[in-house]
């Protein structure tokens, strides 16, 4: 069968679902998208990704050409998203759509529970904010969308994207007002105001300020109709959270009555991790793992390396990669000051290593600092700072890792290699993050020769090949 677009292709699977649910009363469609072979299939009760030989004769299995001709983010949208908030896509530039934005934006915006599984900067964050300007109502005041990030740092983000997406103060449409961010370190008398007074149709927020609220009864969840947890797994695998986020997802909100979407570039252990969500009632049953990329987790336009240093060589190391790379923009990061470290009154890593490139590494003029330890303000500076362009050099402890966008970055390099090969991955991703550019962007770890084998261990993980570097 062929049809022209994505959303034909899905409107398509959904008729088959409904001619054969008739047949047999049980049938709870799973739908398994690749996109690139254009393959969909129905998998009854089914959570795992189905090998050819496990679709059965219960299953409707069609093949389905889908025409040469890739559809724009328009025409995905069309009909769901309201069109001033279409235009602005197109104003910032946005208009053909990213493979996850391809695959996943006919799910999202049938409604469907969904688990957005895609590289690191592949542009996850505009396929959920599409979905929630599909369904929020910006004539009611009551908060009908909640979007919860690991950082404050990345919920700035989100809330700039939004905002941009959402002002259009000139005409009738949604004003950037309505996104709230009530994240960590703001101001909670201000927040708390705003809730009472005009609830906004969008939250986001970092789970510690969220609760707060939930258990004040400042924020209400009734009318939430959608809710998206970005960097699902770290947020699940941090101790600290995890108790706040299976609250929020069964106690504060049913997921029966609104659309629950997880997002990341990492979800260690998908098919079980799907399993408890449907077991644990996280989302409905019939939620959808978008996986784009599968056996591609790390952007191919990001190269990686290495370099062999004696243990007390790591300073003079980096800067020998600094002054032969004469990086644009880069970040290093370097690892968190141990509690012991601490206690014994040493300087933190990140101080020592930017009062050595300070005085060493003549030629960047701007090297700033981003760790858990300055106050929200330092840090907010600090990024507020790398976003007005220019050349910067970050040094940077994993806080920068997860989510955060800094499109001109080109340079990574790993001081001290990551403690998993999940921590590589989002590390590596805050490089390579223009969607449709060829540009190389290089990760260089510096390690000592007794380290080889870990990051030969997150190469076989993570399916990539690292050089060694001579310098
Ligand atoms: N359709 C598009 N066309 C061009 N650029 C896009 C498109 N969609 C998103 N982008 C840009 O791609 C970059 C990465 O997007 P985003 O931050 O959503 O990635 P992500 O998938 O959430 O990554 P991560 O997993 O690291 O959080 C951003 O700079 C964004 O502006």
């Amino acid at each position: 069968m062929a049809c022209s677009s994505a959303t034909q292709l899905y409107s398509l699977s959904s008729t088959l679902s409904a001619k054969a649910r008739p047949q047999n009363p049980k049938f709870r469609p799973f739908l398994f998208i690749n996109y690139r072979n254009c393959n969909v299939r129905h998998i009854p009760n089914s959570i795992h990704r189905p090998s050819r030989a496990s679709v059965g004769s219960s299953c409707v299995s069609t093949a389905i050409d889908v025409a040469e001709k890739s559809p724009t983010i328009r025409e995905l949208c069309d009909g769901h998203v309201p069109d001033h908030i279409l235009r602005r896509v197109e104003e910032v530039g946005f208009v053909v759509p990213t493979d996850v934005q391809r695959q996943a934006l006919p799910v999202l915006l049938s409604g469907r529970d969904c688990i957005l599984h895609a590289q690191t900067g592949s542009g996850k964050t505009l396929a959920y904010l599409l979905s929630i300007f599909s369904v929020v109502n910006t004539q009611r005041s009551a908060v009908q969308a909640l979007i919860v990030v690991p950082t404050r740092e990345l919920g700035t983000q989100v809330t700039k994207v939004a905002r941009m997406l959402a002002a259009k103060p000139d005409e009738v449409g949604m004003e950037a007002g309505s996104v709230m961010a009530l994240l960590d370190g703001g101001m909670l008398g201000r927040q708390k105001s705003w809730l009472k007074s005009e609830p906004p149709t969008i939250v986001v927020a970092t789970l510690g300020s969220l609760c707060q609220m939930l258990e004040k009864k400042i924020l209400k969840l009734e009318s939430m109709q959608v809710l998206v947890i970005d960097e699902v797994d770290f947020m699940f695998n941090s101790s600290k959270q995890v108790s706040s986020l299976r609250k929020l997802l069964i106690s504060y909100s049913s997921c029966r009555n609104r659309q629950t979407i997880f997002a990341s570039a990492s979800i260690p252990q998908h098919r079980r991790f799907l399993y408890d969500c449907i077991q644990q009632k996280w989302t409905k049953a019939d939620a959808v793992h978008v996986h784009v990329n599968p056996v591609e987790p790390m952007p191919s336009r990001v190269h990686h390396k290495f370099m062999i240093c004696g243990k007390d060589e790591r300073h003079q190391t980096l800067l020998s990669l600094l002054k032969s790379d004469m990086p644009q923009s880069a970040i290093v990061f370097v690892s968190e000051q141990s509690e012991k470290s601490k206690k014994a009154g040493h300087a933190p890593p990140t101080t020592l290593l930017i009062e050595f490139l300070k005085t060493s590494y003549i030629g960047c003029s701007d090297i700033l600092l981003l760790e858990e330890d300055m106050n929200f303000n330092a840090r907010a500076a600090s990024l507020s700072e790398l976003r007005q362009g220019g050349s910067y050099l970050l040094v940077s402890t994993d806080l920068a890792a997860r989510g955060v966008d800094l499109p001109e970055t080109t340079h990574i390099y790993n001081f001290v290699l990551p403690k998993t090969a999940v921590d590589y991955l989002h590390r590596a991703g805050r490089a390579g993050r223009r969607p449709f550019s060829d540009n190389k962007c290089i990760v260089t770890s510096i390690l000592t020769s007794e380290e080889r084998f870990v990051l030969k261990k997150f190469e076989n993980e993570l399916m990539f090949e690292c050089a060694e570097v001579f310098l």
